[in-house]
């Protein structure tokens, strides 16, 4: 029988909790923290409870497939000491309240960070019990490091947690003794495939059902504070900077930006993956022309912006990621906001109307009329996007000051109907 794959010594102590356990967690924080071995990961799903079954039988340990230009290489990963399904509160709790516990990452997708209706079950109200647990435990200070792709996800969780944390002493407390950084992340990540598994079979000899894939190219950029200490991620190459704004905006508005105009207007051309759709020279000129105008407002120098963006395109085109645009397409009511938008508004205070923006948009909202959407917010704008001239509503509903530009929403109503 194939032998599985196990862990060969005794884990780290837990001393970080993470929430939102897939795969980029794994691919990420996950292997930056097997730089510093002192430091052990209690992970967290949301509603998953098959990976951190699989993850256990393993003792923690998965392999993460590189796919360099070179070939394939697997790195074992084993900075997960225990995986938990979300649905263990008690375990939650403790571990949150854990005088050892010095920090909590997340990665919980964009549509997490609102603040949640009276009683319902979400990202925030498991963070917020975890931290009451800890406020009544008196233990030391904690920091909260957001992982997803938000502008200034630091002061979008701090303005959340505001909201939420109404009891006073312990709004205070949150206040005082809660850091929260903010964080740009890079590594793109694809989800698992069956093939995915084989291949670390093939290369590795051992039976690892939670493998994840990933690209070489990884980046980590954090603002903020760790009064209870951290693990030494700039081991791996980690960077603290002081501000993140420069990289926030250059990662949001030319990868994620490109990737999500790739995704709808990919699905709507029949491609599959980002690779497939950056490879078609139509919309390979989209991302181009995007880029073009997104660089107007970066404060890079001109080698900055080809050097990156040539990195791109290596990095978008990279065969042995499949990267499925379908995935990237989820969420746009939470995405489009952060990556397309920004420079949109730009634009059209200086009078423009960029082409590939339009299109853009123009494809989500064929996105959002199509048999398959996956939105947070699809009940309320599937049949906005429904009407005849859909673009003055759905703009409404994710950016009221853009449904009163007529010369916006005309064009946006024509390309649509070219899909
Ligand atoms: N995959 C990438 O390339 C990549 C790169 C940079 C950042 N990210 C960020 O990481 C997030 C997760 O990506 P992934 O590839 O690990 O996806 P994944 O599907 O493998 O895992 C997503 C995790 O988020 C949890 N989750 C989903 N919806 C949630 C919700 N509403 N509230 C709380 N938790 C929820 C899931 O249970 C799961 O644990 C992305 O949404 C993105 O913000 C991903
Ligand atoms: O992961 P999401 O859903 O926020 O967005 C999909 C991709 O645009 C994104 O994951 C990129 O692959 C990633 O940001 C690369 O670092």
């Amino acid at each position: 029988m194939t032998p599985g794959l196990a862990r060969a010594g005794a884990p780290a102590p837990v001393r970080a909790v993470h929430l939102g356990l897939g795969a980029f967690h794994r691919a990420h924080q996950a292997w930056y923290t097997a730089a510093d071995e002192t430091w052990g990961i209690a992970a967290y799903t949301f509603r998953n409870t098959e990976l951190p079954r699989l993850l256990t039988r393993q003792g923690g340990v998965f392999s993460l497939l590189v796919r360099e230009d070179a070939g394939d290489r697997v790195e074992p990963v084993g900075s997960i000491t225990r995986a938990h399904p979300g649905a263990d509160t008690r375990q939650w709790l403790a571990d949150v309240a854990s005088p050892e516990v010095a920090l909590i990452t997340l990665t919980v997708t964009e549509a997490a960070y609102t603040v949640p209706e009276p009683g319902a079950d979400s990202a925030v109200s498991r963070l917020v019990a975890g931290l009451r647990a800890r406020f009544h435990a008196n233990a030391a200070p904690i920091t909260l490091v957001p992982c997803d792709n938000l502008a200034d996800n630091g002061d979008v969780l701090r303005a959340v947690l505001r909201k939420v944390c109404d009891e006073s002493a312990f709004a205070e407390w949150v206040e005082d003794e809660v850091a929260i950084a903010s964080t740009v992340v890079d590594r793109i990540t694809p989800a698992t495939t069956d093939r995915d598994v084989l291949r670390v079979h093939q290369l590795t000899g051992l039976r690892d059902l939670a493998p994840v894939v990933t690209e070489p190219f990884t980046e980590w950029l954090i603002a903020g504070s760790f009064p209870h200490g951290r693990p030494a991620w700039e081991r791996a190459g980690a960077r603290f900077v002081d501000d993140i704004g420069v990289y926030q905006q250059r990662k949001l508005w030319f990868l994620n930006a490109a990737h999500s105009l790739l995704a709808y207007t990919g699905l709507a051309r029949g491609h599959a993956t980002v690779a497939e759709a950056a490879g078609d020279p139509a919309l390979g000129g989209l991302v181009e022309s995007w880029w073009d105008t997104a660089a107007a407002y970066l404060p890079l120098s001109p080698a900055e912006v080809t050097g990156y963006q040539r990195r791109l395109r290596k990095r978008f085109a990279a065969p042995g990621i499949r990267h499925l645009l379908s995935q990237i397409a989820a969420d746009g009511s939470h995405k489009i906001p952060v990556r397309l938008l920004p420079v949109l508004h730009r634009e059209r205070a200086r009078g423009r109307l960029p082409h590939s923006a339009v299109a853009g948009l123009a494809a989500w909202l064929a996105y959002l009329r199509g048999p398959e959407v996956r939105d947070a917010r699809a009940a309320e704008l599937v049949p906005l996007a429904r009407a005849e001239k859909p673009a003055r509503g759905v703009l409404a509903a994710i950016d009221p000051t853009l449904a009163n530009d007529a010369e916006l929403l005309t064009a946006i109503d024509t390309e649509l109907r070219a899909f």
